[in-house]
């Protein structure tokens, strides 16, 4: 095992571990830290899960701690640790404890910050994270259910969150090449500097950064920003040039979507499967705590649609959203959604449903933390950032995919079905 991650959450876990295994590492994800032996044997990466995004900082940083330690004893040479590319993180923002906690417990001086995933339109510059054309503080980001981002500076972010000296390495030095970004470093170092947020704009700028943090015992970033670092490891002799993503074949039986998302992608990916005939439920939050909703309800009617895949959802907009957390409260309303459509996936997977794709990154948590299996093997990408997934260590095992909010074209939910034999 070469490189060793720590993912705040699942949807970004099987995003960055797809990222790894393009890029030519053999990469399994897990479902938190492994209790059991996880057999390594011709694995180079591992993806630790955890669900730790909305949690308090004390306890983000003692699971993230967990999880360094079980990679750190299974041999991992360097540590990403993977956050949202949009930097999702509560007011009280747990991403800079977590990052000065494994400065700390790694005894290292410095870290990037860099969450930019050009690909899926993250972009960083002068500090400041853009979704496509807009500022993270004007893209639907700002109306997020858990994590609403009002800020794109993530100077101003990270300073806020971590009790380090915060500096930034624009574009312009990322631009010039390895050589120069090494000596940025070095003037960082000197400043004191110990956390630096690095502007990309390009997977070229990525790649660059990759090459430069190749002796940095701590990276962390979105998926992106692991782009260039196999070619390290292949450059240092320790990869094989040729290590292909192993083949896939996926379990018969029924297929069903989750859809607890609320985000603008997921919104529109339901509209147009709804509109291609897609048979589907639409789940609400105030129903299912005043009990008019059930999960054995929800279940049976997917189980009644028979050949014709169904979508059960609680995806809602902005002002259905405030409507519900009004009522309920913004935690409890999105743990009621969670704990419905992963009771639901229990219930479909006890009647032969073998194919499950899950919108949503703290849903996946919850789904995959009921559904309980060790590990995920990454499949093939059905878009940017979304791979199909098989679980490991299980006598049946499902084929998985988990979307990012965020991510995927607006036909993600009726071509995803079509990689899989
Ligand atoms: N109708 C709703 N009202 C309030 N909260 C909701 C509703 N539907 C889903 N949620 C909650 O919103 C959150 C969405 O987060 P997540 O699953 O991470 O999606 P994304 O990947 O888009 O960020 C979850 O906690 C979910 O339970
Ligand atoms: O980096 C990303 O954007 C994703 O990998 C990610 O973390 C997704 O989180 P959700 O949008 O909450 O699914």
């Amino acid at each position: 095992m070469l490189l060793g991650a720590i993912a705040d959450d699942l949807t970004g876990a099987s995003d960055l571990a797809l990222m790894l295994s393009r890029e030519g590492m053999r990469t399994i994800q897990t479902i938190g830290v492994p209790s059991g032996n996880v057999d390594l044997t011709h694995i180079d990466a591992v993806v630790v899960a955890l669900k730790s995004r909305t949690n308090p900082a004390t306890e983000a940083v003692a699971m993230s701690l967990e999880a360094l330690a079980w990679l750190r004893a299974a041999g991992a040479r360097q540590i990403i640790f993977k956050y949202c590319s949009t930097f999702d993180s509560t007011a009280k923002g747990n991403i800079g404890p977590v990052t000065d906690a494994l400065l700390a417990a790694l005894d290292v001086d410095l870290t990037i910050v860099c969450p930019a995933f050009p690909a899926n339109g993250r972009t960083v510059y002068k500090g400041h994270l853009f979704l496509a054309e807009k500022l993270l503080s004007e893209s639907p980001m700002r109306n997020h259910p858990l994590t609403p981002m009002t800020d794109s500076s993530l100077v101003r972010l990270m300073a806020a969150q971590s009790s380090l000296k915060v500096g930034l390495v624009g574009q312009e030095i990322v631009a010039r090449g390895a050589e120069a970004l090494r000596e940025a470093f070095r003037a960082a170092r000197a400043l004191g500097d110990r956390v630096l947020v690095v502007d990309a704009i390009s997977d070229q700028d990525l790649r660059t950064i990759g090459e430069a943090v190749a002796d940095f015992p701590l990276i962390t970033g979105g998926s992106g920003i692991a782009i260039g670092l196999p070619e390290n490891f292949r450059r240092a002799g320790l990869l094989s040039g040729n290590s292909e993503p192993g083949s896939f074949t996926a379990p018969r039986g029924g297929a069903a979507i989750l859809a607890g998302s609320c985000s603008e992608a997921t919104r529109g990916q339901i509209q147009a499967a709804i509109a291609a005939g897609m048979p589907s439920m639409r789940i609400d939050p105030i129903d299912i705590a005043q009990g008019r909703v059930t999960v054995g309800g929800a279940a049976d009617w997917a189980l009644e649609q028979g050949e014709n895949t169904p979508l059960i959802y609680s995806s809602a907009d902005p002002t259905e959203v405030r409507a519900a957390q009004d009522a309920l409260g913004r935690q409890k309303a999105g743990e009621i959604i969670e704990h419905f459509l992963a009771e639901t996936a229990i219930m479909l997977r006890a009647n032969g449903v073998r194919r499950i794709i899950v919108a949503g990154g703290e849903t996946s948590g919850a789904v995959v933390g009921a559904l309980a299996p060790a590990a995920l093997y990454i499949g093939p990408e059905i878009d940017p950032g979304v791979p199909w997934t098989l679980t490991m260590g299980e006598a049946e095992p499902m084929a998985l995919a988990l979307k990012s909010g965020n991510f995927g074209t607006a036909d993600f939910f009726l071509k995803a079905w079509e990689l899989l034999q």
